[in-house]
């Protein structure tokens, strides 16, 4: 018989019910037993609706408070001594270790200043982990009650006999960097590892979890000669072990060929788990060095995306593998771990039927799953559902709503002068500086200033009509003029308007394309408590009308100072949402491009002389094995870049900004955006990556980040002072802007008024320095 299996299932609850009780648990209004309780109650339904969905194998140990990768760095008590130090419940430790921790002087306690640990982006999605922090003396040992064996047997005591699943030691410490102050790759640490893993699949056998899911999802990458090698006799070790249990290796986001011969070396692993949403060409490869006893698992349904899985293509995939091995061999599972998807199609009451008969979210991929299994030997069983799968596919296929002939006509008529500004830098230099006469370090922020809960709840009255168009109007202006003047008195040099108006960043703009459509329940956890609604691409996208053109030239008419126009750019709003998966990216890319030049030519037409447009989920996009997808890849995206910001004359400045620093694989396609500024993540970065600066003599200007904007604590100036001190060794004075990491949107008042208080003092104390 086929099984079916999901390999991991979002954790936040279909009304954010994790998200509600872990900021409840922040803000002290709720006790950590009573946050320990809900995350229980959301595993216990969440286990059951997959039972009950008729699934075979079910994952525990998927549900993680903060982050899945956080729990292992717990679990193996591989927690950086600053954080062990603090005397902390192991709860607390752990938020800690996730969002950092400022806490004054109690009577009983010493005041706590900790931040946060690097938290990355899960590969090539929209989620972020927390990244294992290893120093020079690393030691692991296994926790005393390890989460995976908790909750294991949390669901055997609900009679779900579950599937536990484990970040794998390669994937654990290829994930990982070294300490501040330390200098261990990561990587050779795997002997020290190695026992830990042991004793905790010991345990788990013992507790009766006959099988392990151990994903080892670096395997999808180009993968360094000693980490192969790491790979290999980290197994090698593993399976002389005694009492383990069956072991499922689960890869995902790309195919494993070019480390095929690391899995021809560990025949022990009971079955294999492939992604064949992503890479399905690789099916044929893998059947060919499956060990004779050997299951593969075939992730058939996209954890990654939200469209109806098409049963026709993927029955095609099951057959071909029933027939190699036979069924007893095969699992039909979701690609990935459904941690990327929403919840449920069932609490979308407003989507257009036609659309909503094209979508599958994870309750629906879990069905999704059982009727394949099924279909793979009994197609008889389960004849209506294929039927009805065949309809809703011939209908996406058939319908009018993806083609839109204008937007086609203009995308056939581009040509080469639509990507090039009218100038080259320098030029384009002196007519910004003409015009907006800035001082040396120029200070600005992000975008985003706090999105408080009162316009949130304006908002939703709005949305509800409970406010009138106009009452929402001028609330929002009442934050923007508030916004100004705080900029104007902490002494910032170019302001912002501070994005009140916006729920999200590609939300926002998805609602005023056409193209899209939205959900009302689809949340997606990005990271910790925050989570995203991504819009649907459903068909070709154009701009109606302006969608910020009214909020910048207000702003701008409240303040001699310039404001910078904020938009969000065409790859980030594309990856931000659920894509169409019948063209490709670039054309859907293409299309924002051009909705989005509209709107930059529209905000210089009315006054807005600095236009910030955002990109950063354009490393997310690289394809993740080098190559000459890679390249291929950058020149679409680029492309689309310079297509929606080189309309403008030379005196308007464009910005952009991203939020990591991790350039030097792709800096060239960096270098060709030819943004007049560039804003990146560095607070928590070695210094030394801005060397790719100085090694390509960059030209235009930049704003490494100089605070961390994840965190609640306030830097000090000192502090703010040597981030700058450590730029200026790899960048010009004349070239740097001061700035933070990234928005603020997700930070209070009072923490944010003090942070940039601070940074435009360090900013002046250089500038002073300068000018001496
Ligand atoms: C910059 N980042 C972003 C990413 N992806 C995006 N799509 N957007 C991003 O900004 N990826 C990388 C990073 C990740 N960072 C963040 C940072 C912050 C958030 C965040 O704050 N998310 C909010 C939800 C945002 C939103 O859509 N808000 C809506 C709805 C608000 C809401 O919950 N309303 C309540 C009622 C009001 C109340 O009681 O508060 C409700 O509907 O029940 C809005 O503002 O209207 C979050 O809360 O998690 C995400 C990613
Ligand atoms: N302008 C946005 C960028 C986030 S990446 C903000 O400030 O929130
Ligand atoms: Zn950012």
């Amino acid at each position: 018989m086929v099984k079916s299996s999901v390999l991991g299932f979002p954790r936040i609850g279909p009304n954010r019910e994790l998200k509600k009780a872990t900021e409840s648990y922040w803000a002290g209004k709720i006790s950590a037993e009573q946050l320990l309780e809900t995350g229980k109650s959301l595993r216990l339904a969440h286990w059951k609706l997959q039972k009950d969905a008729g699934v075979e194998i079910i994952a525990s140990n998927d549900f993680a408070f903060y982050d899945q990768v956080l729990d292992h760095i717990q679990m193996f008590n591989a927690v950086p001594e600053r954080y062990t130090n603090l005397g902390l419940a192991p709860i607390d430790t752990y938020f800690a270790m996730g969002r950092g921790l400022q806490r004054a002087a109690a009577e009983d306690s010493p005041a706590i200043d900790v931040t946060s640990l690097e938290m990355v982006k899960w590969f090539d999605s929209n989620y972020h982990y927390v990244r294992p922090t290893l120093s020079d003396s690393q030691t692991f040992r296994l926790a005393e009650k390890p989460k995976a064996v908790s909750d294991f047997l949390e669901a055997k005591q609900e009679g779900i006999h579950t599937r536990p699943v484990l970040l794998g030691p390669v994937s654990f410490l290829h994930l990982g960097k070294a300490d501040r102050n330390s200098s261990v790759d990561p990587i050779t640490l795997i002997d020290q590892l190695i026992p830990v893993y042991q004793d905790l699949l010991q345990q788990l056998k013992s507790a009766g979890a006959d099988s392990v899911q151990i994903d080892e999802p670096v395997l999808v990458l180009d993968l360094p000669d000693k980490t192969r090698a790491a790979f290999k006799a980290a197994y090698k070790t593993l399976f002389e072990s005694s009492n383990l249990p069956e072991l499922v290796v689960a890869t995902y986001f790309g195919d494993i060929l070019h480390n095929l011969d690391l899995l021809k070396a560990t025949p022990q692993f009971k079955a294999i788990h492939i992604d064949l949403v992503r890479a399905p060409a690789q099916l044929d490869d893998i059947l060919q060095v499956l060990a004779p006893t050997q299951i593969i698992s075939l992730g058939v349904v996209d954890g990654r995306n939200i469209w109806k899985t098409n049963f026709e293509n993927a029955l095609a995939l099951i057959r071909k593998a029933v027939s190699a091995v036979g069924s007893d061999r095969v699992i039909v599972a979701t690609s990935s771990s459904l941690l990327h998807t929403p919840h449920t199609l069932a609490s979308e009451a407003g989507l257009p039927e036609e659309v909503r008969n094209w979508f599958s979210f994870a309750v629906e991929k879990t069905a999704e799953v059982k009727i394949l299994a099924v279909a793979a030997t009994a197609e008889q069983d389960v004849a209506h559902e294929l039927q009805s799968n065949k309809a809703a596919i011939e209908n996406r296929k058939n319908s009018l709503r993806t083609n839109d002939s204008v937007v086609q006509a203009r995308q056939r008529e581009l040509s080469p002068d639509l990507y090039k500004r009218k100038s080259e830098f320098p030029v384009r230099l002196s007519a910004q500086q003409a015009k907006l006469n800035l001082p040396l370090f120029p200070t600005t922020t992000i975008g985003s200033f706090p999105q408080t809960k009162e316009i949130r709840l304006a908002r939703q009255k709005f949305t509800k009509g409970q406010l009138s168009a106009d009452e929402y109007e001028d609330f929002i202006k009442k934050e923007i003029a508030f916004v100004i003047k705080q900029q104007e008195e902490i002494g910032l040099d170019v302001l912002v308007h501070g994005e009140p108006e916006r729920n999200d960043m590609v939300q926002y703009f998805g609602e005023q394309l056409t193209g899209f459509v939205f959900t009302t329940h689809g949340w997606v956890q990005s990271y910790g408590s925050r989570c995203v609604r991504p819009p649907i691409i459903v068909g070709d996208i154009s701009r109606p009308k302006p969608m910020t053109v009214k909020e910048s030239q207000y702003a701008q008419g409240l303040t001699s100072r310039p404001v910078k126009g904020m938009l969000t750019g065409p790859i980030t709003v594309l990856r931000w949402s659920f894509p169409r998966d019948d063209i490709h990216q670039s054309v859907q890319a293409e299309q924002l491009g051009l909705a989005l030049r509209d709107e930059v030519n529209d905000l210089e037409k009315a006054g807005i002389n600095v236009i910030q447009v955002d990109e950063p989920a354009l490393r997310e996009g690289l394809p993740l094995r080098k190559g000459t997808e890679r390249e291929k890849y950058l020149d679409w995206a680029v492309k689309s870049f310079r297509l929606a910001t080189s309309g403008v004359s030379d005196s308007t400045q464009i910005h952009s900004h991203f939020c990591y620093s991790e350039f030097q694989d792709f800096f060239h396609a960096i270098a060709a955006l030819d943004a007049d500024v560039l804003s990146i993540e560095y607070s928590k970065s070695d210094s030394k990556l801005l060397k790719v600066f100085i090694e390509d003599a960059y030209p235009r200007h930049i704003g490494p980040g100089v605070y961390d904007i994840h965190s609640p604590r306030v830097p000090s100036v000192e502090e703010i002072k040597g981030k700058i001190e450590e730029m200026l060794q790899y960048l010009r004075a004349d070239q740097l802007w001061i700035d933070p990491d990234c928005g603020l949107k997700t930070r209070q008042w009072p923490e944010t008024i003090a942070a940039l208080e601070n940074m435009v003092a360090a900013a002046k104390y250089f500038r002073e320095k300068e000018s001496a």
